[in-house]
């Protein structure tokens, strides 16, 4: 018998929402996907078109009876539900509100799961009259491509329903990695440390973007792809690691603010393919060229990442 609920509801259809709602429909939940305008609706749906050829293209297997709907009435979204999945924009006071309405709405033991990047799940819940139902669940971009989740208990979760979690993301085909609470959990943890460096090596002028892409494509990206950065210790040699690190950690940049360039970036209104532009400049068709190319590309990669054994 599957854990994955009857029903289940994702709120929030922008950039995360349709892909994490058409991956539950197709393990066989029923699935409401709500937002807060019409034109919110209507992106998502189209972007539901979307992603249901990917999966299709994936050959993503399909339980029957699987569904989504779509709508604006969070009374609707949320009868009989037995998961809530939080997405909406990366801002604890609406975040707060958002799980007040939804309390409002719902009996005691229904989840709640939070798809924050990193906002740790103890803050978020204090607002909570059951703070116990509330845990972290955060899905990767693309949520129907990238097959990992992880799921973070904060001080407050009732510690079973960290294995109810679990098997629900077992019952999709999906990896859970459970882990312990900290701001920005593990995944954006090891991807701002990344990114970090990335921008001052740009913002010093050392490399081009065209020559920094390259670089972490292959030699970072492509390895970490089948390794993993343990793995990856064994084989290059933990004596390897020590004399590099013993010169090239205290190097390596600590600043804790966003980049001027991005700010500066921003505040010209350039914030990458949803305005036209950002770290390239994009002519007419070239987003959606670029966007293409970028889920051919996961399509490809994870057809062949899923033919490999895990090292
Ligand atoms: N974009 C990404 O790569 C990833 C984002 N996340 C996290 O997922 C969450 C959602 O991110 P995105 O999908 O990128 O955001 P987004 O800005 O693309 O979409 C958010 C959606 O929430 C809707 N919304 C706003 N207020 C609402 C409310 N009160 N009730 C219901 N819906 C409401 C908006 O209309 C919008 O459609 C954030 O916490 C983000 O940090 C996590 C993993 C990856
Ligand atoms: C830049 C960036 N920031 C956050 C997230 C996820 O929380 C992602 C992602 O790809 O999943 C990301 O690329």
């Amino acid at each position: 018998m599957t854990s994955l609920p009857t029903i289940a509801t994702v709120i929030g259809s922008g950039t995360m929402g349709p892909g994490i709602a058409a991956t539950l429909a197709r393990a066989g939940a029923t699935v409401r996907l709500y937002d807060i305008s019409d034109e919110a609706i209507a992106r998502a749906e189209s972007a539901y078109g979307i992603v249901t050829g990917v999966l299709e293209a994936v050959g993503s297997p399909t339980v029957p009876g699987g569904s989504v709907s779509f709508g604006t009435d969070l009374d609707e979204a949320l009868a009989g539900t037995g998961l809530i999945i939080e997405a909406v924009p990366e801002k604890l006071e609406l975040k707060q509100k958002v799980f007040a309405d939804i309390e409002a709405r719902v009996g005691d033991d229904v989840i709640i799961a939070t798809n924050t990047s990193g906002i740790p799940i103890t803050t978020m819940a204090e607002s909570m009259s059951h703070p116990g139902r509330l845990i972290g669940m955060h899905w990767s971009n693309p949520p129907h491509l990238i097959p990992m989740i992880e799921i973070i208990p904060g001080q407050a979760t009732d510690l079973a329903l960290v294995d109810k979690l679990v098997e629900i993301v077992k019952a999709f085909n999906y990896t859970p990695v459970v882990e312990k609470e900290i701001p920005g959990f593990v995944e954006n943890r090891v991807l701002y440390a990344i990114l970090r460096e990335c921008m001052a090596l740009l913002e010093e002028g050392i490399v081009t973007p065209e020559g920094l892409d390259a670089c972490v494509k292959w030699g970072i990206g492509y390895k970490l792809s089948v390794v993993g950065p343990t793995r990856l210790l064994d084989m290059a040699g933990l004596d390897i690691y020590q004399a590099v690190s013993s010169y090239l950690n205290k190097e390596l940049d600590v600043s804790t603010d966003t980049p001027q360039f991005i700010k500066d970036k921003i505040a010209a209104g350039q914030l990458g393919f949803k305005s036209g532009g950002g770290m390239y400049e994009y002519g007419e068709g070239d987003v959606d060229a670029k966007r293409k190319e970028i889920i051919t590309g996961l399509i490809a990669a994870r057809k062949t990442l899923s033919s490999i054994p895990n090292v």
